[in-house]
């Protein structure tokens, strides 16, 4: 990974707030790809995404008793040569086909993935417009909650958290990767801004009890935060699922802005990305240049 990250340039992105996701993992696979080339054929006004995103465990009901289940061995390390066509992943080799087919760039959501230790991660995976497995992402923080009477979840009953910090290089912009929960630790995407990232975009789950508050307030502020752009993917909501997902994807500016929304229903959202926003961000409030690091520590030092 190089040092300095791509020259910042305008792109469109599309989310794809996919639905239909149950029990049958090939049905969800053949529904992920339907919906990927619908999102690559542009928008009604005429925007055609040069980035795709998919939602967090596209692949699967979310839930900790399924991780296990529906895990794929995908066989990437992060360094390293991978060969996609030896991979043992379904998910893999349909996405990226997708992306290849289509010459696109594809953040293909999360899986749970397994790997060679035996542990279970959930895990973001990026395509090229070649179809190359360019990175991955395993979630650092894991979704453990108790809000009695609400919502309870324990990621990691079945889930290891992952242990490095990623971004992947486009030629148009540095993309700093998280997942769901990891939008609540500042730090991370605080990582991914000071290593060049101009974009951060995490697929996500959140759910009817936090996403009311949190989904757009944490966004927004990561945005302003840290002066990126900053969008989350979801599935769309089930109400006959085990989980209800909030939906609401969201893209937005590094002012804070929210450049467009969905709501929960399956949608594609289209978003320009414009550098210049970015630039004059940073430019009005300089924040970038004014960090007092002689009174608090670089979170980005070191990692
Ligand atoms: O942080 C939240 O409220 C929700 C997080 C979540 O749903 C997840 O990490 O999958």
């Amino acid at each position: 990974m190089s040092a300095q990250p791509p020259t910042f340039k305008p792109f469109n992105l599309a989310l794809v707030q996919l639905g239909q996701i149950g029990a049958d993992k090939a049905a969800n696979l053949e529904h992920a790809k339907e919906m990927i080339l619908k999102a690559s054929q542009g928008s009604s006004t005429g925007q055609k995404p040069d980035l795709i995103v998919l939602p967090e465990c596209f692949n699967s009901p979310y839930g900790h008793v399924h991780f296990p289940v529906y895990a794929e061995t995908i066989g990437f390390e992060h360094g390293k040569e991978f060969d996609v066509e030896k991979t043992e992943s379904d998910s893999v080799k349909v996405l990226s086909s997708t992306a290849k087919e289509i010459g696109t760039w594809l953040l293909g959501g999360t899986i749970p993935e397994k790997a060679s230790d035996g542990k279970i991660y959930n895990t973001a995976i990026v395509f090229s417009p070649k179809g190359e497995l360019v990175t991955t992402h395993r979630k650092v923080h894991l979704f453990d909650i108790d809000i009695p009477g609400k919502i309870t979840f324990k990621e990691s009953e079945t889930l290891t958290g992952g242990s490095s910090h990623n971004w992947f290089d486009t030629p148009f912009a540095r993309i700093g990767l998280g997942i769901c929960y990891d939008v609540r630790f500042p730090e991370l995407a605080a990582v991914s801004a000071r290593k060049g990232a101009q974009v951060c975009i995490y697929p996500g789950a959140f759910n009817t009890t936090t996403g009311p508050l949190h989904w757009e307030l944490l966004q927004r502020a990561r945005a302003v935060d840290n002066q990126i752009y900053f969008a989350m993917c979801s599935p769309a909501r089930d109400l006959t699922a085990g989980y209800h997902a909030w939906g609401h994807s969201l893209v937005v500016d590094p002012m804070g802005a929210v450049v467009a929304k969905t709501e929960h229903e399956e949608d594609i959202l289209y978003a320009h990305i414009d550098p210049e926003i970015f630039t004059q961000a940073r430019a009005g409030i300089p924040v970038t240049t004014q960090r007092r690091f002689d009174v608090y520590p670089d979170v980005s030092k070191d990692v």
